[in-house]
């Protein structure tokens, strides 16, 4: 598809971001959770974007347990209602390298009590985000390595195509649900490798060798 200029600031338009949970096996096992039947899904407010030049992840206040999740995010070019599969990838503009940025500790409490995962993912900064990735450079976005270190050590890599359902079924199955929008972003799942970081630390993830980025962590006063 044709992507408008203005596209490239997606960050900007504070749009929807709709993200899916649990959709590598191997992080499903890593933190003992059953392999999903349909696609799990949460939000992520515009408010938490962080984009490389504006400063560190802030750490919440009271969380002691802040994990990186790398995932690849997909960019929505036009309106998607009822998509079927073959549709999709008319509807994607581009991609995005993100941080699910997981504030475990408040996550295992709300998991326990049965209570949404707003306080473990909605916070300020917990979306670290890349430039806006066109389509061509990533011609086939089932197929992409992902990265993560935490001070220059290697802690996750993975590959899409290990999801356990693909960024068509994943859109064309939000789409039967709720309209995605023009400027919205999907953000796809991280595989395994997830953990903690600390005040201090410098996060850094990528996509093979096409994008980088690094954030420094910092605990919110
Ligand atoms: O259910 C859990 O314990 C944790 C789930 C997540 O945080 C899911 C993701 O954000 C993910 O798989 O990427
Ligand atoms: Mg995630």
């Amino acid at each position: 598809m044709s992507v408008s200029k203005n596209l490239q600031n997606f960050t900007q338009w504070g749009r929807k971001i709709v993200a899916v949970g649990r959709n590598y096996r191997d992080h499903c096992a890593e933190l003992g959770n059953p392999i999903p039947k349909s696609p799990l899904l949460f939000m992520k407010p515009p408010s938490s974007y962080l984009i490389e030049e504006a400063g560190p992840i802030l750490i919440p206040r009271g969380c002691n347990d802040i994990h990186h999740e790398v995932e690849l995010g997909v960019v929505i070019g036009s309106k998607c209602q009822d998509v079927s599969e073959k549709e999709v990838l008319n509807h994607v503009a581009g991609y995005a390298l993100t941080l699910d940025m997981t504030a475990r500790d408040f996550q295992n409490e709300a998991k326990a009590k049965g209570n949404p995962w707003a306080m473990a993912k909605c916070f300020d900064t917990a979306l670290p985000v890349s430039r806006f990735i066109a389509l061509n450079e990533i011609p086939d976005p089932g197929n992409v390595e992902l990265w993560c270190k935490v001070n220059g050590e290697e802690r996750q890599r993975g590959t899409t195509s290990d999801m356990i359902f693909s960024i068509s079924h994943l859109i064309s199955y939000i789409s039967k649900y709720f309209t995605l929008d023009e400027g919205d972003l999907v953000l796809t799942g991280t595989p395994a490798g997830v953990g903690p970081v600390k005040e201090g630390d410098v996060l850094s993830c990528g996509i093979t060798d096409l994008i980088e980025m690094n954030f420094n962590v910092k605990r919110k006063l």
